[in-house]
């Protein structure tokens, strides 16, 4: 035996034995998992129980990742806990999670990021019926975009707050790389189409332009959907991402074309119930101000006189009379925080209503 292989057979034999305590250390955390769901089923009647807890998944995280020592990087390691937790929650028990679908959309890349791979991911056709399917109780919890770095709000999912009693109970952000795909038998030169969504086809404008300018785009309802179309569309292309690119089989032309080389995408995690606090959360809330001169003033100088920081605020036309102003506000701090619950309170005698949308964990990944 040589020298190398002797060497190499002695780490793998470390190797192995490592392995085999790390699967027993990861079985006995299981099986804590499940002690922990007969005590929560044993509390409330089985179809109250809540086995998903964001506060106490987000401490779990970032624990990891302080203590973390490398070789492996932070989220490296954070990643691979995210996924025995996950495992460990669908040991509890399987969750449904609606996305906007179809198959291999971001969003389904941020749902499965938030809550690894073990849930039940389940798309749905548009942002309403993410709702629509959380709030019946047909999902546990539903994923929907809300603003991308270069394209701002996504106003559907914000408007879609005025009227849902669904509460944000996390955040999830993506980097989102844009490729521009095709069938593998494609020629190049005879491309006469460029499938993708719309707000895909502007965050690679300036590609396009440079690279594309006169070949026709055409704006569908996902990116997913422009993959699904270049599979069955002779010379046609599409902009999309990875998971779009594996699912419809499609090869890649040219990687990252989108315009902002940071090019992020936030996304928000609905449920029907409110989150405690985890130490470092945010919390998002919606209020209707009179159309009066300082309103806007009145709104914020309580936020800078407790000490809070905004992290985002966005208006909105407002749908009815009542509501002359439209504001979303997102800002550090949980709502049980005593500054916050002082700041809600001097603000609702200016405002016309506030509506508490949820305090969840800033996104750990
Ligand atoms: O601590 C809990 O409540 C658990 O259910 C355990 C656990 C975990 O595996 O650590 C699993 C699922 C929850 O979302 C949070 C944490």
């Amino acid at each position: 035996m040589s020298d190398e292989s002797k060497a190499l057979g002695e780490i793998r034999d470390r190797i192995d034995s490592i392995d085999q305590q790390i699967q027993t250390l990861i079985n006995q955390r299981a099986q804590c998992a499940k002690d922990v769901a007969d005590v929560k089923l044993r509390a409330k009647k089985s179809d109250d129980a809540i086995f998903y807890r964001p506060e106490r998944e987000a401490q779990v995280l970032r624990r990891v990742m302080e203590r973390n020592q490398g070789p492996l990087g932070d989220e490296e390691m954070a990643r691979l806990f995210r996924e025995v937790m996950s495992a460990c929650l669908a040991l509890e028990k399987p969750m449904h999670i609606a996305y906007l679908g179809p198959q291999g959309t971001f969003t389904q890349a941020a749902a499965l990021k938030h809550f690894g791979h073990s849930v039940i991911s389940v798309p749905q056709v548009a942002i309403d019926e993410v709702f629509r399917d959380v709030e019946a109780g047909e999902s546990h919890y539903g994923v929907v975009p809300v603003e991308n770095s270069t394209e701002g709000m996504i106003n559907h999912t914000l408007d879609m707050f005025v009227s849902s009693p669904l509460r944000i109970c996390g955040e999830v952000k993506l980097r989102i790389h844009h490729h521009l795909l095709a069938g593998s038998d494609t020629d190049l030169s005879k491309i006469e189409k460029i499938y993708s969504h719309q707000q895909s086809l502007a965050q690679c404008r300036r590609w396009l332009d440079a690279n594309w300018k006169k070949v026709e785009r055409v704006a569908v309802s996902s990116n997913a959907e422009a993959a699904r179309r270049v599979k069955a569309e002779p010379n046609s292309a599409a902009i999309a991402g990875d998971m779009a690119a594996e699912l419809y089989g499609l090869v890649n032309i040219a990687k990252n074309i989108e315009d902002q080389p940071d090019n992020t995408t936030r996304f928000l995690i609905v449920g029907r119930e409110d989150v405690p606090a985890s130490g470092d959360d945010k919390t998002s809330i919606l209020v209707s101000m009179k159309n009066c001169p300082g309103a806007l003033y009145h709104l914020l100088e309580p936020f800078h006189r407790h000490g809070i920081s905004l992290t985002r605020i966005e208006t909105r036309p407002s749908t009815s009379d009542t509501w002359a102003y439209v504001f979303y506000i997102d800002f550090e701090g949980h709502y049980t925080d005593k500054n916050v619950q002082e700041v809600i309170e001097e603000i609702s005698k200016e405002a016309v209503e506030i509506k508490h949308l949820g305090s969840y964990p800033v996104g750990v990944l």
